[in-house]
């Protein structure tokens, strides 16, 4: 089984990778059926139905002209592409900790009061060695990484104390130390999952907190997609 579900099949990633190559994720660049064709080793026709695909799948603009056309891989063919790439490093590099990946998305607004409460805060200035910005950025996970997910459990966390403050008791919570990935390929290093024990979200979802807004920071919106590598606890 492939360690990631594509959005198509490897025949279109194959000419996905070739228009990288040529310089496609960097601006447009001119292609002729042709010479895609051989470098494939297929058919005109073969090339042709796979630039099609990419297309259809909103991997890649076109714009044909009467010589060929100028194609550009979007970000998402760009995350496409990455996908793949991770796979290959995690073959040969021998990475330490999970990675996971998933889109940005809004949750209920909680997570703001959660994180300024100073039961915990005291915490994170001390164990994690900054004061986290209030609120978590929830990320819902693709299928595969919710099955991650359960690698993730397996790696030592920053444990965060459960407190009391007379009128009711907080739970308890885990941190991992994480570097967000965006599909552009910036990253953000000084960032934590956290995971509370009592949380209305369900295992697809996970928070992430860090000294800065990551929204701003790496100009997030809802349905982005990032991968969060997450490591062991130092
Ligand atoms: C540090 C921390 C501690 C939490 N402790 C509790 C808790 O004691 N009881 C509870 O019902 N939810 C607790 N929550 C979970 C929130 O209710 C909620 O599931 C989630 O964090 C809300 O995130 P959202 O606003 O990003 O959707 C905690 C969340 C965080 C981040
Ligand atoms: N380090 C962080 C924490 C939260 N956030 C965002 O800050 C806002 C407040 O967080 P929250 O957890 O209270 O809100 P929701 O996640 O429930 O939408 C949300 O838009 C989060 O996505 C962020 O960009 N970077
Ligand atoms: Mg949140």
């Amino acid at each position: 089984m492939p360690a990631t579900s594509l959005v198509v099949g490897y025949d279109e990633l194959a000419a996905l990778k070739l228009l990288a190559l040529d310089g496609a994720l960097e601006s447009e660049v001119k292609v002729s059926c042709a010479d895609l064709a051989d470098r494939l080793d297929a058919s005109n026709q073969t090339a042709s139905r796979r630039l099609q695909r990419l297309d259809d799948a909103g991997l890649i603009t076109r714009e044909i002209v009467s010589n060929g056309q100028w194609i550009a891989i979007t970000d998402d063919g760009a995350w496409e592409l990455k996908r793949e790439y991770e796979d290959y490093r995690r073959i040969f590099e021998n990475l330490s900790g999970v990675d996971l990946s998933g889109t940005v998305t809004g949750g209920m607004g909680e997570g703001r009061h959660y994180i300024s409460l100073s039961g915990y805060m005291a915490q994170f200035t001390e164990r994690l060695g900054y004061e986290p910005f209030p609120g978590t950025l929830n990320v819902e996970l693709t299928t595969e990484s919710v099955r991650a997910r359960s690698a993730m459990e397996a790696l030592d966390p920053v444990p965060i104390d459960g407190w009391e403050d007379g009128d009711r008791t907080y739970g308890p919570a885990v941190c991992y130390p994480a570097t967000v990935e965006t599909a552009d390929g910036d990253s953000y290093e000084q960032a934590h999952v956290i995971a509370p024990e009592r949380t209305h979200h369900d295992e697809d979802q996970v928070e992430l907190i860090a000294p800065t807004k990551l929204r701003d920071e790496l100009g997030l919106d809802d349905e982005d997609h990032v991968t969060v590598h997450v490591e062991e606890a130092p």
